[in-house]
Formats: structure tokens, C-alpha cells, sequence
């Protein structure tokens, strides 16, 4: 594993799921065993893998919205889960930001208000927060929207609404899945382009989940790529292409298309079949 420069600030020890299978029952199946990973500062890590194999049970156990068979999740060194036990500083939680296949915008509140309510709960709503807000409103091209609700907006907005909500209560570590899935090619890659913009400005340290491996090279510094459950990390590539990237001509570099190709081979070799235990 080579996490990179600066130390593991996210790091995944030995994790296994397992659902199902209680009360006598011979239906138990093992999503995830033996998965391990690690993140540094700053770094974009992608994940991609066969669908079924257990991506966002791996983003929902980091995110400790639900707890490991086996297995512990590290945050700077800290162990933040561990199987069976409570959580064991709930702390964390404000440290750990999650973007969802959903854009969980609340309906009857304005656009600033949905931006401005994990601030709100966390009473770190000051002046600072505010300006910090308004910048990023700016630079994800939503200014002038601040008072629409949800439905008034497209679907590329909403989702820049619920990225920029995440970025601007600040949490070090963001969580991303398959949040541009939903969207046609165009958005996203203007989505590609504004979310690149927008790490730039403070480097957080991201996991991403995709199926797209063009999504996977363009925005990540390394692409895991999972094998079909129960999940482990099969095969790990470094993008070393320069940034700031261009998706557009990105594509159209040797390098990127060779890398597309081992990759590509890579989830090939992984079929999309469970297994029961
Ligand atoms: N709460 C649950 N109870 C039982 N089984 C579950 C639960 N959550 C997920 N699973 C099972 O775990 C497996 C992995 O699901 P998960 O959603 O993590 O996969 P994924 O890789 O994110 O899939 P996709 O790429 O299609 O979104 C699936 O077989 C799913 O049915």
C-alpha cells in the first residue's frame, strides 16, 4: 500500500461485513473481508469496483453510519470504529464529510439555508464560516441562487449545493459516492471541473466511488480498485498525470488511455457475483 506523501490520515485495517445469517439463519453474506487501505493527507483516492461489491457499505462504515464485522477505521491514528462497540468518540463525526448518491437537500429550505445547516448544528455559524460560504458559493457558479429552493434548481446545482454544504463545514476527510451517477455526460463533466476547482482550494483528503473509469483517472492521485465481494482491494494505480487536469484533454493522452486499459482489465477479472457463506 503506498499511501503517499504526509502520513495516512484515513487509514482501513483488516475490515470485514458481513450481513444477514443471525438467528439460526443460513443466509449470512460477506460484502467485505480483508479490507485494507490507506489514505494521506490530501490525497484523492477513487474506488472503483463490480457493482454489489461493496462500496458504499465500505463508505458508510467509514462514515460510521454502520459498524464492521471485523476490522478497525483509523482517522489520524485514532481508532474511530471498531466492531460491536459504540461510537467511540462521536467527535469524529464531524470530521468525516459524506456526499451520497442523493443530494439530501431538505425541500422547504432555501438553497443557503441547506449550504449553511451542518455549520448551524455544529453552532459554528460566525462571520468567518459566513465569508467562507460565500466564496464557495462563488467558485461552484451559484451565486444568485441563494434564495431558490431545491425543486427551482437542475440537477447539476443541486448536486454543487449538497458539495459545497460538505466543504463548508470544513471536515478533513470527504466521502464521496457515485455522487455524480445520476447526470448527464455534459454535467458532469462541468461537475468533474468545478469539484477539481474546488479540492484546489484546500486539498481535502477524498475517497471517491465510481464505476467510471474515465471519472476514476481524472480526478484521483490513485484509483483501488475493489474485487467482487466480499470486497478487498485487488489492484491499486498511481495517476501520475499532471494537475491542473482538463477532462477534455485529458482523454486524448497516451498515458491516461493505458492506464484506462489496465484498469479497465483490472474490474473485468472481477465478476459481479456474491457469495453466500
Ligand atoms: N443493510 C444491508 N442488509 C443486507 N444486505 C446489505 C445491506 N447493505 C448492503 N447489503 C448488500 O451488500 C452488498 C453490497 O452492497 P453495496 O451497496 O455496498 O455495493 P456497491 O458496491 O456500492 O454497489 P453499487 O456499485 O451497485 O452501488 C449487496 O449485495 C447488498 O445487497
Amino acid at each position: 500500500m503506498t499511501p503517499g506523501k504526509g502520513g495516512p490520515v484515513l487509514e482501513v485495517r483488516d475490515l470485514a461485513r458481513c450481513f444477514g445469517g443471525r438467528d439460526g439463519r443460513d443466509d449470512a453474506l460477506a460484502v467485505i473481508e480483508g479490507l485494507s487501505l490507506a489514505v494521506a493527507e490530501g490525497e484523492f483516492v477513487t474506488v472503483a469496483g463490480p457493482s454489489g461489491s461493496g462500496k458504499s457499505t465500505l463508505l458508510n462504515m467509514i462514515a460510521q453510519i454502520d459498524r464492521p464485522s471485523e476490522g478497525t477505521i483509523h482517522l489520524r491514528g485514532e481508532t474511530i470504529l471498531a466492531p460491536g462497540k459504540a461510537d467511540l468518540n462521536p467527535g469524529w463525526n464531524c470530521q468525516i464529510g459524506y456526499v451520497t448518491q442523493e443530494d439530501n437537500l431538505l425541500p422547504w429550505r432555501r438553497l443557503l439555508d441547506n449550504i449553511l445547516l451542518p455549520l448551524r448544528a455544529q453552532r459554528r455559524l460566525d462571520a468567518d464560516a459566513r465569508t467562507r460560504v460565500a466564496a464557495l458559493i462563488e467558485t461552484a457558479g451559484l451565486t444568485g441562487f441563494e434564495r431558490y429552493y431545491p425543486h427551482e434548481l437542475s440537477g447539476g446545482m443541486r448536486k454543487r449545493a449538497s458539495l459545497v454544504r460538505t466543504l463548508a463545514y470544513d471536515p478533513p476527510v470527504i466521502l464521496m459516492d457515485e455522487p455524480f451517477g445520476a447526470l448527464d455526460a455534459q454535467t458532469r463533466t462541468e461537475l468533474h471541473a468545478d469539484l477539481l476547482r474546488l479540492w484546489s482550494l484546500k486539498r481535502k483528503t477524498i475517497v471517491f466511488v465510481t464505476h467510471d473509469i474515465t471519472e476514476a483517472i481524472a480526478l484521483g492521485d490513485r484509483v483501488l480498485v475493489l474485487s467482487r465481494a466480499p470486497a478487498r482491494v485487488v489492484d491499486e494505480y498511481r495517476v501520475d498525470l499532471p494537475r491542473p487536469r482538463d477532462v477534455d484533454h485529458l482523454i486524448a493522452e497516451p498515458a491516461f488511455a493505458r492506464l484506462y486499459e489496465s484498469i479497465r482489465q483490472s474490474l473485468a477479472r472481477q465478476a459481479p457475483k456474491a457469495r453466500r457463506a
